[in-house]
């Protein structure tokens, strides 16, 4: 740490007085799985089905992030972990913002994704496992990836020649290969709504 003479300055607007102003309780939906599973687009359509309900949500995309804030990282696993890292730290101050916070990266290694549970409050971290085989990304391929990684113009290209670890104990388990994209996301907005992060019907 190169911060050590700083001081922590509490808030005079606390995380409970934001949450309450909008009506919900924050949370992460820290989604994860292969390239090409869904994430993005499950996630963009549980973002909307949320603004739809009147509820206050911010989804940060890993290919979004990556031009921006993350730009500077590459895909060897020590910059994965440096993107998680980043992206945990962000994640964590849009939920002290009160918002219902969505993640959609690959976050391929367990113990990252560990770290990023750790950060926040009890209950708040969701895991969501974008739940697809290998070769039905693959075949669907929408950025044309895993065709140039096949080809070794990619290399540590994940579910390749890079590891995912298998999230054990997901939160939401979501199988895009047997539901359609509604489907899905109900699914995650109904967990939610169960849970009494967001008012709805489920
Ligand atoms: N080598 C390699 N492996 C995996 N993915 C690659 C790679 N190179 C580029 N891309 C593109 O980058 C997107 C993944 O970025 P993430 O930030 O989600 O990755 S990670 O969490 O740091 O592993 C990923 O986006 P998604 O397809 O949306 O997952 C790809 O478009
Ligand atoms: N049930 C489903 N859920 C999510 N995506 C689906 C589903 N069925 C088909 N698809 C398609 O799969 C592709 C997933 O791509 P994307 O959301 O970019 O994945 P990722 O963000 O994980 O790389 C899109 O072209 C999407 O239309």
């Amino acid at each position: 740490m190169k911060t050590e003479n700083t001081v922590w300055h509490e808030q005079v607007i606390t995380k409970e007085q934001r949450s309450a102003q909008k009506n919900q309780k924050p949370c992460l939906l820290w989604y994860t799985g292969l390239s090409g599973s869904g994430k993005s687009t499950v996630a963009n359509a549980v973002d909307a089905m949320l603004f739809d309900m009147g509820c206050h949500s911010y989804l940060l995309d890993g290919d979004n992030v990556r031009h921006g804030l993350n730009g500077d990282l590459g895909f060897s696993d020590d910059e994965r972990v440096e993107n998680i890292r980043r992206i945990s730290e962000v994640a964590k101050l849009f939920c002290d913002s009160g918002l219902i916070v969505s993640t959609a990266f690959i976050s391929p290694f367990a113990s990252d994704r560990a770290m990023a549970k750790e950060k926040l409050s009890e209950g708040e971290f969701i895991e969501v496992f974008i739940d697809t085989p290998i070769a039905v990304c693959e075949s669907r391929d929408p950025k044309g990836l895993y065709k140039k990684a096949r080809a070794g113009e990619i290399k540590h290209f994940t579910g390749i020649d890079s590891d995912y670890d298998i999230p054990q104990s997901p939160e939401i388990h979501v199988k895009t290969a047997e539901q359609s994209i509604e489907q899905c996301a109900k699914q995650i907005v109904n967990f939610l709504i169960s849970k009494g992060f967001v008012k709805g019907e489920s």
